[in-house]
């Protein structure tokens, strides 16, 4: 049996990323999935919109739905301020295994908790495994039926502060229409569209930003 597309990919950012470079990481895995293989990370378009908004936010603690293979988490992770944390889910341990390697490349791993489970389980548990009070970023990323379920979990366990943000890919492209019309529809959210591209094609998806209300 050979190799799988995201250990491809590792190797891809081994032989082409300088270590301890984060953006030499973003890059060689941009490259990759534009000239060699596609893959579902966020990408560089959508992700310079991550970007913003994670500046903007400059978040203490920030949570990630869905590491895949760790290339939004490095990219969340090198624009946090000092002393600040990235936890990562990943239910899936062949992505979580090639995450690991590719943040440890990056040279970012003290500052991101890559947690292996499905995120209905390890959410309830954040607070008192990593004593945080609440989240102040959220990148919702994993599959898309999951998203108004742990958008209600975040809720329910407290994790949320007035001003919290949420930042979720693919509302368009795979879509998440029940996502789009919860936190639309919801006065506890004040959201917006940013519209862009599908990762490295010009298929139309973007993302959208919900602040929690309180
Ligand atoms: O579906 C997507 N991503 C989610 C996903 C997908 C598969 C496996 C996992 C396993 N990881 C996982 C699961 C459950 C979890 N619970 N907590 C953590 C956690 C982690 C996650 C996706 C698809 C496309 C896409 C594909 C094809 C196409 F034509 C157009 C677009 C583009 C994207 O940017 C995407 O993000
Ligand atoms: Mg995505």
């Amino acid at each position: 049996t050979g190799s799988s597309r995201p250990q491809r990919l590792l190797k891809a950012v081994q032989r082409n990323a300088a270590k301890g470079d984060p953006q030499s990481v973003i890059s060689a895995i941009d490259y990759f999935c534009r000239h060699s293989e596609w893959a579902m990370n966020v990408g560089d378009e959508k992700g310079s919109i991550l970007d913003s908004v994670v500046s903007e936010v400059s978040p203490t603690t920030a949570l990630e739905l869905g590491t895949y293979c760790g290339y939004s988490t490095v990219r969340i992770a090198r624009l946090l301020p000092p002393g600040a944390s990235l936890i990562t889910l990943e239910f899936n341990p062949d992505y979580a295994a090639v995450a690991r390697q590719v943040i440890a490349h990056s040279g970012l791993q003290d500052k991101i908790h890559l947690v292996e489970g499905p995120s209905g389980d390890s959410i309830p548990k954040l607070k008192e495994r990593f004593g945080i009070t609440s989240l102040d970023f959220v990148f919702l990323d994993h599959w898309k039926d999951r998203y108004v379920p742990d958008t209600k979990l975040l809720e329910e366990c407290g994790l949320l502060r007035k001003g919290s943000v949420l930042l979720a890919d693919n509302v368009i492209c795979p879509g998440a229409p029940e996502y789009l019309d919860y936190v639309r529809n919801n006065p506890r959210y004040e959201s917006r569209y940013f519209q862009s591209h599908l990762e490295y094609t010009n298929v139309e998806d973007g993302l959208e930003k919900s602040v929690f209300l309180g």
